[in-house]
């Protein structure tokens, strides 16, 4: 069996709201894959379904040819970064030795087995000297490598990152883009990266997921961030300008991924990518079993 995921016809809602509708899609094992798509277009929702914590509405998900099921743990999850974390006084050592007793922030007594396994995670991201110094002394960078050593806890061969990059800075965030090809290259890791903006991702992953408007797109970078597919996603004409190798997605004069960075600072433009109050038109109707919807 080669598909780490396979998607059939899913639909996901939350609150009565439809999230995805009628999403048709595989991806393989080893593939790392960036999820795109503005605030509110389902990333985190895919991500908590395919852990299984929200249920389809419709359709299934299959996770390594088995249906999606709570704790599993073939899938590290490392959630989008809280800002209470820069709080936490705990050692790096003892905040990813937590997650290996399943507790949050307690300081475990592991035995030596899982030390060791807290050592080896450590290893894995180049953390052991940072795990040393007080989780509230680390920059958003290093407290990344940290979270990704959680998720790397008991060797799941699916990773699932929400947003590392955001925060960081572009020489931080070259860091964990190359860390995580790193990962998946030596250990086969099949990953799935949500990112506000493709460019960092280009040149590292081997598709892109693009969310938007309950449906989704699966291709290559050049098949899937094209003005018609955009347009489709996101029920607006957009753009999209390459300048020096670099994408720009434009809706208008905005430049859309960048001015969607942060859902905190809430000036995201929401051209209705699945927040549902935004005028869009729905994706042209799929073929009987939904082909050709999910990929372009
Ligand atoms: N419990 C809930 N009930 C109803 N709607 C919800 C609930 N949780 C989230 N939503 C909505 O579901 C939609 C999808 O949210 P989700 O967090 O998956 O989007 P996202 O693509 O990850 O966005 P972002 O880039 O902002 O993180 C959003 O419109 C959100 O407001």
């Amino acid at each position: 069996m080669t598909e780490a995921v396979v998607l059939d016809r899913l639909g996901l809602q939350l609150g009565g709201r439809a999230i995805l509708r009628d999403v048709s899609l595989a991806i393989g094992r080893g593939e790392f894959v960036g999820v795109l798509g503005s605030n509110g277009a389902g990333k985190t929702t895919l991500m908590r379904a395919l852990l299984g914590l929200v249920r389809p509405s419709a359709g299934s998900i299959r996770i390594l040819g088995r249906p999606a099921e709570r704790g599993n743990i073939a899938i590290g999850y490392m959630p989008q970064i809280r800002a209470t974390l820069g709080a936490v006084r705990v050692s790096g050592w003892d905040f990813v030795a937590s997650a290996a007793r399943g507790e949050r922030w307690g300081l475990p007594l592991l035995g030596a087995e899982a030390r060791r396994q807290v050592d080896g995670v450590l290893d894995m991201v180049g953390a052991r000297d940072l795990a040393r110094r007080p989780l509230n002394e680390l920059s958003g960078g290093e407290r990344q490598r940290l979270l990704m050593a959680q998720a790397l806890l008991g060797r799941p061969e699916i990773l699932l990152l929400d947003e590392p990059l955001a925060s960081l800075d572009i020489n931080h965030q070259h860091a964990v883009v190359s860390l995580v090809k790193e990962l998946q290259r030596d250990h086969g890791l099949t990953v799935l990266f949500t990112a506000h903006e493709i460019n960092p991702l280009i040149g590292v992953i081997d598709r892109v997921l693009y969310l938007g408007g309950g449906d989704a797109a699966l291709g290559g970078v050049d098949e899937v961030i094209t003005g018609p597919t955009l347009s489709r996603l996101y029920g607006a004409p957009i753009d999209v300008v390459r300048v020096d190798g670099r994408i720009f997605v434009m809706a208008g004069a905005h430049s859309l991924e960048r001015d969607c960075h942060g859902h905190d600072h809430g000036h995201g433009h929401d051209l209705g990518g699945g927040r549902g109050h935004g005028p869009y038109v729905r994706a042209q109707a799929a073929g009987p079993r939904g082909e050709g919807r999910s990929h372009v």
